[in-house]
């Protein structure tokens, strides 16, 4: 009896556990449930927060270390503008310090964002024409519109930043004893009666035409770094720079590379001015980046032309453009801009001897560069509903301000 109780009770005491276990399993799966659907409902939360905490937590390009001894303090005006931002992106990637000052006339925050925050990058929202204090060893001046509607647009204020900023610069570069290069053009030859152009060629310019505010701002620029030099023994270096394109390039910018390849893009006629026979040699920006910093830190004080020998005419440039963007757009041919270069080409012997400079990227190449940019510029533009037109090298008519 005392036995089969005791079966019977184990037996009850058993099947009550195994409901008891039948019920916590079912409860668990429950719970499982629940959770599963839980963790489905945060997942896209918690990448959202990890996006927010990558966005915080800022990335910048990989930057060498220098020592004390070799990491420079440099000035670059004009800093946030297509070659000045190329030219800060190189020095701040090579470890030196790095003072963007520009007063965003024709350059772009957007250019070096990317350097915002970074221990040794500043930017200063500063026009040239208005003095300015800083504690530098180098002073890369490139602050100026420079593309012929840009320029023409306030040839007042082109000359002001030209002749004052450069006036500016220069004297602070004495308080400091910085050396100074000067971002000079090839401008400065007019429309040549040589060619190519070598640095000893002293230029056929209209002094009164509409491109002088520009070509002569430049001229004064030079003969201002020499009589510095000469008087008060500053540090001067000249560059001649030669048409340049590249990412970058505003897409308001007017110039023949980012017109012709935009109006590719958008299936519009490429603009050509006059018969198209005219010619330019065209040089890819970091071509042009190398031999700014090879010319600074060179012992050369006197003018170097910075350019790509490979001369081409208009007409061939617009073919090239429309071949390489795939582009069904027609040629339209509108009238010649007044006292317009009608041939132009770098002689850069002097930059091979004494800098060990050249031009390495060829042209295709760095066409199908710029393509790419101003492609995913106009996919950017058009999210944002507005794609600006690029503007004809003419003279805006009634008044334009200036200060
Ligand atoms: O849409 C266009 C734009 C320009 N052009 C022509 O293309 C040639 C080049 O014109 P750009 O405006 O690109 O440049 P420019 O050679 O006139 O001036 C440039 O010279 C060297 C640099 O210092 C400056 O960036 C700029 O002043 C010119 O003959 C111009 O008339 C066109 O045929 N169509």
């Amino acid at each position: 009896m005392k036995l089969l109780t005791g079966i019977a009770l184990v037996a009850y005491v058993a099947s009550v556990w195994g409901n008891f276990v039948n019920m916590r399993s079912l409860q668990d799966n429950g719970d499982q449930k629940v959770e599963n659907k839980i963790e489905e409902a945060i997942a896209p939360l918690r990448e959202k927060i990890k996006d927010l905490e990558k966005s915080f937590t800022q990335k910048y390009p990989p930057v060498k270390f220098l020592s004390e001894k070799d990491r420079k303090r440099i000035l670059i005006t004009g800093g946030a503008g297509f070659v000045g931002s190329h030219l800060t992106d190189k020095l701040m990637m090579d470890g030196h310090e790095v003072t963007v000052v520009d007063n965003f006339f024709t350059g772009r925050k957007r250019n070096v964002e990317h350097w915002i925050g970074h221990e040794n990058f500043e930017l200063i929202n500063h026009d040239v024409v208005e003095p300015l204090y800083v504690e530098v060893d180098q002073i890369y001046h490139l602050a100026s519109p420079a593309s012929p509607p840009n320029y023409m647009y306030n040839p007042i204020k082109t000359l002001k930043t030209n002749t004052i900023g450069t006036l500016n610069m220069l004297g602070l570069a004495k308080r400091v004893g910085a050396r100074l290069l000067l971002a000079s053009t090839s401008e400065v030859y007019g429309d040549p009666e040589v060619h190519p152009q070598n640095e000893d060629y002293w230029g056929h310019v209209n002094p009164i035409g509409p491109r002088a505010c520009y070509d002569e701002g430049k001229r004064v620029a030079e003969t201002m770094c020499y009589a510095y030099m000469k008087q008060e023994g500053v540090e001067v270096r000249v560059a001649r720079i030669f048409n340049t394109f590249g990412p970058r390039m505003h897409m308001n910018d007017g110039r023949v590379v980012s017109n012709f390849i935009l109006q590719a893009l958008q299936g519009e006629p490429l603009t050509v001015y006059g018969p198209g026979t005219q010619t330019r040699a065209f040089q890819y920006v970091s071509d042009l980046v190398n031999g700014l910093v090879a010319l600074m830190n060179s012992n050369v004080s006197s003018p170097v032309n910075l350019g790509n020998p490979e001369e081409h005419t208009i007409l061939e440039f617009a073919q090239l453009i429309k071949k390489l963007v795939g582009s069904g757009s027609e040629i339209q041919f509108l009238s010649e801009a007044q006292d317009d270069p009608q041939k132009r080409k770098p002689d850069i012997r002097k930059a091979k001897l004494l800098l060990g400079w050249e031009p390495v990227v060829p042209l295709e190449e760095g066409l199908n560069k710029a393509i790419h940019y101003f492609r995913k510029e106009l996919e950017y533009q058009a999210n944002n509903q507005y794609i600006p037109k690029p503007k004809p090298a003419r003279i805006k008519k009634g008044r334009t301000r200036h200060n």
